[in-house]
């Protein structure tokens, strides 16, 4: 019996092997996205929560990439396994400090650990078309009940990427000037409003509806969101991300993202691209949250893996 690689290639490699084909130079996973500039202003009490640079009084200029999820780059937007949407973006300060945050559209994760991700993915490989019940895949829903709460939780096609909230859904360490530390989520919400589509309307649009309406809203000006802290109460998880926080914990204002132009080459240019969910800055440090040290893990493979 060959030892298990270690978990990030193990997660890296199951899932490559999950596409129907190789898209050489595509991302595995949210391989369907595109580029955006843009510029981040922080709110005046964003001081009061952490020292982090980007979130005093200076402005950055934001790289942004809108995705949709799975392997298959030219997937519908509205297909039912694109429905779990990304946007990950790098904050740059002029004097060049940069930070990442990944998001997606669901306030919760699929699995409680990196580990249970890899049994996931390793009970869809082994589940096969007219397999008897319980397969594999029915196998490991019963035993991960938070596994099927979001597997059946609703996940509408928004009416635009700018009426769609957005998760980083792990816990960060934040710590301000007078020392004290809090734990926090950070989440992104549309000036716009969240708004989607009924579920019976979608049919025979555009495979590209999404992405082709916000070049088009981008094009006449800024599209805008709101970032903001959700701050734990003592006792709340912060290495789970299956467990959302109760909606009645403070929300901090941190500041305003504007998203300004589409990245005219962005095919090209979004293969150089790679962002991290655990690039610390002083007054921002990683929780607990396993998933993440190993998802760094796992895009450091997955970056160079698309050069070529
Ligand atoms: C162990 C769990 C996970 C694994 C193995 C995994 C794997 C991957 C891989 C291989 C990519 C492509 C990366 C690249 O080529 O640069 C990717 C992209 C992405 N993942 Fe994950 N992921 C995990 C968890 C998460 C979670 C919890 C989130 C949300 C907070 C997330 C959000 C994203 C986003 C937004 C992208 C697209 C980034 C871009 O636009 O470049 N992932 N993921």
């Amino acid at each position: 019996q060959p030892a298990d690689p270690p978990l990030p290639r193990a997660l890296f490699d199951t899932m490559s092997a999950s596409l129907p084909r190789p898209f050489p130079g595509y991302r595995i996973n949210h391989a369907k996205g595109v580029l955006y500039e843009g510029s981040f202003t922080p709110a005046p009490g964003a001081a009061a929560l952490t020292t982090a640079p980007h979130l005093q009084s200076t402005p950055s200029t934001l790289l942004l990439r809108f995705s949709d999820a799975g392997g298959v780059p030219d997937v519908a937007d509205t297909a039912p396994s694109s429905a779990v949407r990304g946007l990950a973006f790098t904050f740059r300060l002029p004097d060049g400090t940069e930070t990442d945050l990944m998001c997606i559209n669901v306030p919760v994760f699929v699995t409680k650990t990196p580990q249970d991700f890899l049994g996931l993915l390793r009970a869809g490989a082994a589940t096969k078309p007219g397999m008897p019940q319980p397969t594999p895949v029915a196998q490991f829903l019963d035993a991960h009940p938070e596994t099927k709460r979001f597997v059946t939780l609703p996940k509408p096609v928004p009416d635009s990427f700018a009426t769609e909230r957005f998760f980083a859904l792990h816990a960060y360490k934040v710590t301000n000037a007078a020392g004290e530390s809090r734990f926090i989520r950070f989440r992104v919400v549309p000036e716009a409003g969240a708004a989607y589509r009924a579920a019976d309307a979608t049919a025979g649009l555009p495979p590209n509806v999404l992405f082709d309406e916000l070049e088009t809203r981008v094009a006449m000006g800024p599209v805008r969101y709101r970032l903001l802290a959700q701050v734990a109460a003592a006792g709340d998880p912060t290495n789970d991300p299956t467990q959302a926080w109760p909606e009645d914990r403070p929300q901090v204002e941190l500041g305003t993202i504007s998203v300004t132009r589409m990245v005219p080459d962005s095919a090209t240019a979004e293969r150089k691209v790679g962002f991290l969910p655990n690039r610390e800055l002083p007054g921002l440090a990683v929780s607990d949250d396993p998933f993440l040290g190993t998802r760094a893990e796992v895009y450091g493979i997955a970056f160079p893996a698309r050069q070529q």
